[in-house]
């Protein structure tokens, strides 16, 4: 099939290299010139492992442009652009509905049937009454020549290829059995069958929030127990680890520390804390999830604070990324645990192994970012662990730079070794 990708961010970037590898024609559209030279030159635009090799080897089946003429040779659009967020955590529709406008405009000289598969996290309702309006304006009645469909994402950053082609569930939020037939066909040559959860719109966007909001509950809920593991001396890992082997609860999503970030958590569930009241509905236990992950950088610091002043001391801060194996810094903990760092007046030295520092620089730009971990700690009074990168794990000899070697560790991921004070966040 030829389909094409509106927003070629994180999510659409690796739906244009998979679904090519799928053996699908695949044009990606973005506004943003930049990213679609990128494209074209066989490179996708952000750093995602594995995706470079699927852009090397189907570079024959995918193209890129700014222009939106190029749906009407495709048979679906996936709608992958931001979903941002607004001052107070609801979401901002105006990207979305700007690129739903565009497609609707390209679509009205379209003669077949075209499906809108809508990827973009969205508020239940927002497709059906914001959305579909856009596309008709200029595209005529839904239902005619065009049909909507939610189809949300579940992949993960740093794994969103392997998690592509091998998702837990697909979710197809339709009430039009063609757009039904087109998404099924899309999917249908993914290695293994996983589970078609095929529902109405509203109910697809939902299961996306629920996903989201329960890991993240589930990431605050083990710091919770983390923190006040951490006062009574008990490893909350050992804790996690027997939790995990009841499949109940299950083993994933238990790692506590410096808490949840990413271009994801954060913002839905602020998103649905919004939603729900704009219904009148308090979200308590949300709040509370919210409360806990603010908590965790503080009291990172907090402990920091009990081992050493760092007021016009260098301090080190390992990982920026706001986890492995992306150089993305959206909600990354970093940004906390750097701002209290420069409260305290210290001097912030900071290394991240991905190219997340050239952003991180734009937002705070006075700190030194060093090419390596021993240069960050090199005469550091302290240092704090925000992200596990794997090669954190492999420090040893890099301490003896400091100048005094307290390790504030919130991803349990360094090696604690002599002559090192090693506090554990929630350990
Ligand atoms: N990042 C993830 O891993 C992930 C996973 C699942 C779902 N999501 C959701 O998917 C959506 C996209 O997230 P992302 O992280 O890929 O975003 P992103 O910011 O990385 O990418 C969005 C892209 O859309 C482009 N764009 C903006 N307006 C456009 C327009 N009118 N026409 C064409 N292109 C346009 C931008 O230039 C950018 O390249 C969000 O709703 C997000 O919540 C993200
Ligand atoms: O045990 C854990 C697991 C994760 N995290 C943190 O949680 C955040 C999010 O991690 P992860 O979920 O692995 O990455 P994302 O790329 O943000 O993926 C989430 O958000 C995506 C965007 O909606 C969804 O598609 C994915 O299913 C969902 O996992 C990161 O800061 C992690 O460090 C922990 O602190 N402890």
């Amino acid at each position: 099939m030829h389909v094409s990708v509106i927003g070629s961010g994180y999510v659409g970037a690796t739906l244009t290299g998979c679904l090519a590898a799928l053996g699908h024609e695949v044009t990606a559209i973005d506004i943003d010139e930049s990213v679609v030279a990128s494209i074209e030159a066989g490179e996708p635009p952000m750093a995602e492992p594995r995706l470079g090799e699927l852009y090397d080897e189907n570079a024959d089946r995918i193209s890129a442009t700014t222009d939106y003429a190029a749906v009407r040779e495709t048979d679906c659009s996936f709608i992958t652009v931001q979903t941002p967020a607004r001052e107070d955590g609801s979401i901002d529709p105006s990207v979305v509905l700007a690129a739903a406008e565009s497609l609707g405009e390209a679509l009205a000289q379209k003669e077949t049937f075209h499906t809108v598969a809508v990827k973009s996290t969205a508020i239940p309702g927002m497709v059906e009454e914001e959305v579909v309006p856009r596309i008709e304006q200029a595209a005529g009645p839904e239902g005619e020549t065009f049909a909507t469909a939610v189809n949300p994402e579940f992949q993960a950053q740093g794994s969103a290829v392997d998690d592509f082609m091998h998702p837990d569930k697909l979710v197809l939020g339709t009430d039009d059995d063609r757009a039904l037939d087109t998404l099924r066909s899309v999917y249908d040559p993914l290695p293994d069958e996983p589970p078609v959860v095929e529902t109405g719109r509203r109910e697809a966007a939902m299961m996306k929030y629920a996903n989201n909001v329960f890991l993240a509950a589930k990431v605050s809920l083990i710091n919770e127990l983390g923190n006040i593991c951490k006062e009574y001396g008990v490893d909350s890992y050992e804790v996690a680890e027997a939790m995990g082997l009841d499949d109940r609860i299950g083993a994933q999503f238990l790692r506590s520390g410096v808490g949840w970030g990413g271009s994801c958590f954060p913002k839905d569930t602020d998103a649905l804390r919004a939603a729900a009241r704009d219904r009148d509905y308090e979200p308590e236990l949300l709040d509370a999830v919210v409360g806990v992950n603010e908590t965790q950088p503080r009291r990172l610091l907090d402990l920091l604070d009990r081992h050493v002043g760092v007021t016009d001391e260098r301090v080190a801060v390992l990982g920026l990324a706001f986890k492995p194996d992306t150089d993305d810094i959206r909600g990354s903990r970093a940004k906390p645990v750097i701002a209290g760092l420069q409260e305290r007046g210290a001097d912030v030295a900071a290394y991240d192994p991905s190219d997340a520092s050239e952003t991180m620089a734009r937002e705070y730009p006075d700190v030194e970012y060093t090419d390596s971990a021993s240069a960050a700690l090199d005469g550091a009074v302290g240092a704090v662990v925000v992200t596990d990168w794997p090669e954190f794990g492999e420090l040893d000899a890099e301490f003896d730079a400091m100048a005094r070697q307290v390790v504030v560790d919130g991803r349990r991921i360094v090696e604690a070794r002599e002559g090192m004070t090693y506090e554990g966040l929630t350990w």
